[in-house]
């Protein structure tokens, strides 16, 4: 194993992963700086989800090696891969999976609650990020209630609420249409950006890449081109490795 560069939040090298003898990752690298916000732009089915379900050790890619802040994750227990998780990154899914019996606030402060925090801190904390998405009118709302854009911006809130270090955000307005995508993404930012949070995020499109330090595309599971994002020359260098 060669240890990944140390400015590297996340790091990965030479990543496959195949299902059922069909590859999804053939062989991806790439580095992440601490803070930096990074879309993976490909079409359906270029190994979007797959890379980041191995970059948060959701999946234990078949080869490679996968590191986070210069520790590898590839070769930790599934109960340490857990706590990872947990304890370090956050997850947004094209659909909003919340919790059906606890009401927006309570799925809101989940991830909070399950490190530890108490219940009235966690509560504030998931308020504030609910109306910040414009959602706070829902919180007492049970999930069934809303709509699935309302659903989404809780999501949205229950990552952000938790601070991760790594928020993996994947097609993250999947479910939202035209200036309601728009804010949702700039929110997602600005708060990672406010609170040097490192965003992955990925999509079909280059809608994010405004918002964005650097693009990387997909396709068929394998680096097809990087296009720096307009603040590439700001303070958030970019690391690449093929
Ligand atoms: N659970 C699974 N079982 C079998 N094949 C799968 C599974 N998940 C993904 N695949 C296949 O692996 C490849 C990569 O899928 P993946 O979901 O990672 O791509 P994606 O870019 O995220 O696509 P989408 O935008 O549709 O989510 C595709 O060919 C897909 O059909």
């Amino acid at each position: 194993m060669v240890a990944p560069p140390d400015n590297d939040v996340l790091w990965a090298r030479a990543l496959t992963y195949t299902y059922h003898g069909s590859p999804a990752l053939t062989g991806l690298s790439l580095g992440v700086r601490e803070g930096e916000i990074l879309s993976i732009i490909g079409p359906r089915g270029s190994g979007k989800t797959t890379l980041l379900r191995c970059l948060s050790g959701q999946l234990l890619p078949e080869s490679g090696e996968v590191w986070f802040n210069s520790g590898p994750v590839h070769t930790l227990t599934n109960t340490a891969r857990e706590q990872l998780r947990r304890n370090h990154f956050a997850w947004i899914a094209p659909e909003p999976c919340l919790v059906p019996e606890l009401n927006a606030w309570e799925n809101a402060a989940l991830p909070l609650m399950l490190r530890g925090r108490g219940r009235r801190s966690a509560r504030n904390t998931a308020r504030e990020w609910l109306d910040r998405l414009d959602v706070g009118d829902c919180a007492l709302s049970r999930p069934v209630v809303l709509l699935q854009s309302q659903r989404q911006r809780v999501a949205v809130a229950r990552a952000l609420a938790a601070e991760p270090t790594v928020l993996f955000a994947d097609e993250p307005t999947a479910p939202l249409h035209g200036s309601d995508s728009s804010q949702v993404l700039r929110t997602i930012t600005t708060a990672a950006r406010s609170h040097g949070i490192t965003v992955i995020l990925t999509s079909q499109g280059p809608e994010a890449d405004p918002l964005t330090d650097r693009s990387i595309a997909l396709l068929d599971g394998r680096r097809g081109g990087i296009t720096p994002g307009p603040d590439a020359e700001g303070s958030t260098a970019c690391s690449v490795s093929v």
